[in-house]
């Protein structure tokens, strides 16, 4: 039976309910897009914006722990410290597993849809993925055109036993060859504010970790949609690998858009809500989002790392003090998840959480 496209019931559940996805929707043959995908005016990217982000050139980390080491923190905190987004090269991660995550991705998504319908949230085997469309579609305006798969991590074992079959090791060796580096990042940073965390706490703030596939399908007007609308991130740090077809755009200070340029072999390093808040508002966490294309379907697999859910965060005694107020007060970062997921994007609002009265 040929869908309906007019009636935003039919379509909430096919796309959403039923778990087909964009995809789904691209594949049943939909030529134009229909109005519950369709951006309000001022979420819509008019056109490509031709600016990319001069500051954001690769650091290269060959050196961050040899003779270069002060040159490259220098680089690592200015880069946090003004837009929150920068992108690194000689990170650890090969190339050739950078090239196998995006064809896994794409083996993913491209499957029969009953295939990722196993894992909606709703009816997932396990608890550790989850599957679905848009951020949260029951409360946004305009579903966002984006679907994804998101694995949370516990143990090897366990990763390796629940995740989809197409991209579990793919993913899994991912996180394990960029751990090490996103971590050395974080201890930068907080060395920067002259913080040294025991390693117990710096494994309670990193204690979350997800690897996430995201598969924003090809749009017939791109002019209309949004791949992810404006957010920033809620964790520490996150680490992203994109695709060639770009759309990637951070807010600058001014509040013009810049894009993040793909770069063969880099990787994406962006501030999370959390590091902002414990560094007192030193680091960014830079607002973002993604446009749509005509030109292919995009693939991108960020790595969120994020604090465990017991942890409480709050600005870092040490930061306080050098700046004689707290710019946030101390919260459960359960209660800062809960918030976060429970509201559609809207820019950095999930601050607003955490800030001091
Ligand atoms: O796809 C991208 O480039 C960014 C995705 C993103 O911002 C997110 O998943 O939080
Ligand atoms: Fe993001």
């Amino acid at each position: 039976m040929a869908l309906n496209y007019e009636d935003r019931d039919t379509l909430f559940n096919f796309v959403v309910k039923e778990g087909n996805g964009i995809k789904g929707l691209i594949d049943s043959g939909m030529s134009c897009v229909p109005q519950p995908f369709v951006q309000p005016l001022s979420e819509r990217i008019a056109t490509p914006n031709a600016q990319t982000c001069e500051a954001v050139q690769p650091i290269d980390l060959s050196e961050l722990d040899g003779p270069g080491h002060k040159e490259v923190a220098k680089q690592i905190v200015e880069a946090a410290e003004t837009l929150g987004f920068f992108q690194v090269v000689n990170h650890g991660v090969s190339v050739e597993l950078l090239e196998l995550l995006k064809t896994s991705a794409h083996e993913f998504f491209e499957q029969p849809p009953e295939n990722k319908a196993v894992y909606l949230k709703e009816v997932s085997p396990s608890n550790l993925v989850k599957y679905g469309t848009s951020f949260v579609p029951e409360k946004e305006k305009a579903i966002e055109w984006k679907d994804y798969v998101s694995m949370r991590y516990t143990n090897d074992d366990e990763a390796l036993q629940n995740w989809p079959q197409q991209c579990r090791e793919v993913a899994l060796d991912f996180l394990k060859s960029s751990m090490a580096m996103v971590k050395r990042i974080v201890e930068v940073l907080l060395e920067d504010v002259g913080v040294i965390l025991e390693e117990e706490r710096i494994n309670g703030l990193m204690g979350t970790k997800m690897v996430n596939m995201n598969y924003y399908p090809t749009c017939p007007s791109p002019e209309l949609t949004i791949g992810v609308g404006r957010h920033s991130d809620m964790g520490m740090l996150t680490v992203l690998l994109q695709d060639g077809i770009g759309g990637l755009y951070v807010k600058l200070d001014n509040g013009d858009w810049a894009e993040i340029p793909p770069l063969h072999g880099a990787l994406v390093i962006n501030v999370g809500d959390t590091l902002q808040i414990l560094s007192n508002g030193k680091y960014k966490s830079a607002e973002h989002r993604v446009r749509t294309t005509d030109i292919g379907s995009r693939v991108s697999v960020p790595i969120f790392t994020a604090p465990k859910p017991s942890e409480k965060i709050g600005p870092l005694p040490e930061v306080v003090e050098r700046d004689g107020v707290a710019r946030y007060k101390e919260v459960l970062f359960q209660d800062y998840m809960n918030n976060f997921f429970s509201n559609p994007h809207d820019g950095k609002k999930s601050l607003d959480f955490a800030r001091a009265d």
